[in-house]
């Protein structure tokens, strides 16, 4: 069942269209990111599904109910920000039980789901400290409680970890996702950081400039972009793209002339319509190989290499000025400066037509 539908959803500010009509189906217990660069709508839009932000056209749907009408109380949602926004006079137990409170719930039915929000979160030896006496991932743990309690239909959360260290932010990484499966709600939640939207999303929507450019699974999007600007979002280090122009196009096979740099073909299918036209090849650093079995080569000279021990990143600059990244796995005996002639395999290759779309990829 859908938790969650969202049909032509627009949202103008003044005269600026920030969400250009959205169309997204959520299942009932699914984790969905919506990820996208910045000031793409992702906040704005989960402020819409909230109730924070009123909706310009379009309608949200939530377990089958219309709730453009409703305020934030009445649409079985619970949000968290980013800053915690705790009561620092208040204990830990009444931070969470706060919600509640306001709802007016008999005492103990406040205590029980207190109880177990703490247990789920392991704050039980923290109900009585005030906010000031704990860790930033323990305060965003009270956060989460106080959302809990509620026990809400669905979760909104608004780059929950981005005031954490990167140690404490992979740590509450897991946690959430632990929390997701525990409690099998159904999650929304908003990032910048593609490797939180990587590891904990069921689904990932990425946003760009108010529309959703694709939605799918993780691997559904690191394997088949269905355009340049997903491609190009998606994966660490990013893709490289190497433009040229296509020189014979048929059901087999894509050649693109890539100027000083040679002609690779792709094998997949091509219209002949497609000659003459500029093409993207879109190349994962981690699909360059320092065996040069598999395809197309190229000559690099790496201006900066990085070594990270369980791998190696390499800058080589193009004769077009821009920069192609290599990681390489291990330590390979690559040297800045030091010319190396690395493979692709053709077929791992990514291909964009002029106006970005993927070639060879069902929409
Ligand atoms: N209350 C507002 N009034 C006017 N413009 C707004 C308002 N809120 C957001 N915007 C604009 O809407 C656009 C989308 O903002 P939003 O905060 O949703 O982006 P975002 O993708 O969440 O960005 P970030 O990752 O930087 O937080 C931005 O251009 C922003 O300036």
């Amino acid at each position: 069942m859908s938790a969650l539908t969202l049909s032509r959803l627009k949202k103008s500010f003044g005269g600026t269209d920030v969400i250009k009509g959205v169309d997204l189906d959520v299942t009932e217990g699914e984790f969905v990111v919506f990820v996208g660069p910045s000031g793409c709508g992702k906040s704005t839009l989960l402020r819409m599904i909230a109730g924070l932000e009123e909706v310009s056209g379009g309608e949200i749907v939530i377990a089958g109910k219309p709730v453009n009408d409703l305020p934030p109380v009445k649409r079985g949602i619970a949000m968290v920000f980013q800053s915690y926004a705790l009561y620092p006079h208040m204990s830990v137990f009444e931070n969470i039980a706060f919600p509640l409170r306001v709802e007016r719930l008999a005492e103990d039915e406040v205590r029980h789901r207190v109880g177990e929000a703490a247990r789920i979160l392991q704050l039980e030896s923290r109900l009585q400290h005030k906010p000031g006496m704990l860790s930033g991932g323990q305060r965003q743990r009270v956060a989460i409680g106080r959302a809990i309690v509620r026990e809400p239909r669905i979760f909104l959360f608004d780059e929950p970890l981005s005031n954490l260290d990167a140690a404490l932010r992979s740590d509450m990484r897991v946690e959430l996702t632990r929390l997701h499966k525990r409690l099998g709600a159904t999650m929304i939640y908003v990032t910048h950081d593609q490797v939180e939207a990587l590891t904990m999303a069921d689904k990932i929507v990425v946003l760009n400039g108010g529309r959703i450019e694709q939605v799918g699974t993780p691997l559904d999007l690191y394997h088949r972009p269905q355009n340049r600007f997903v491609a190009g979002f998606i994966g660490n280090p990013k893709m490289n793209f190497l433009e040229g122009r296509c020189t014979a196009a048929s059901g087999s096979g894509v050649t693109v002339d890539l100027g000083p740099l040679g002609t690779i073909t792709l094998p997949r299918p091509g219209s002949a319509g497609l000659v003459g036209e500029t093409l993207s090849v879109g190349i994962r650093p981690e699909h360059v190989r320092l065996d040069q079995d598999t395809g197309f080569r190229l000559a690099l000279k790496p201006g900066i290499i990085e070594r990270l021990g369980i791998h190696t990143v390499a800058y080589a600059p193009l004769p077009s000025g821009d920069t192609f990244v290599a990681l390489f796995e291990g330590d390979p005996p690559v040297r800045d400066d030091e010319e190396v002639t690395v493979s692709v395999d053709p077929s791992a290759c990514h291909l964009f037509d002029s106006s970005g779309a993927a070639i060879g990829v069902a929409a």
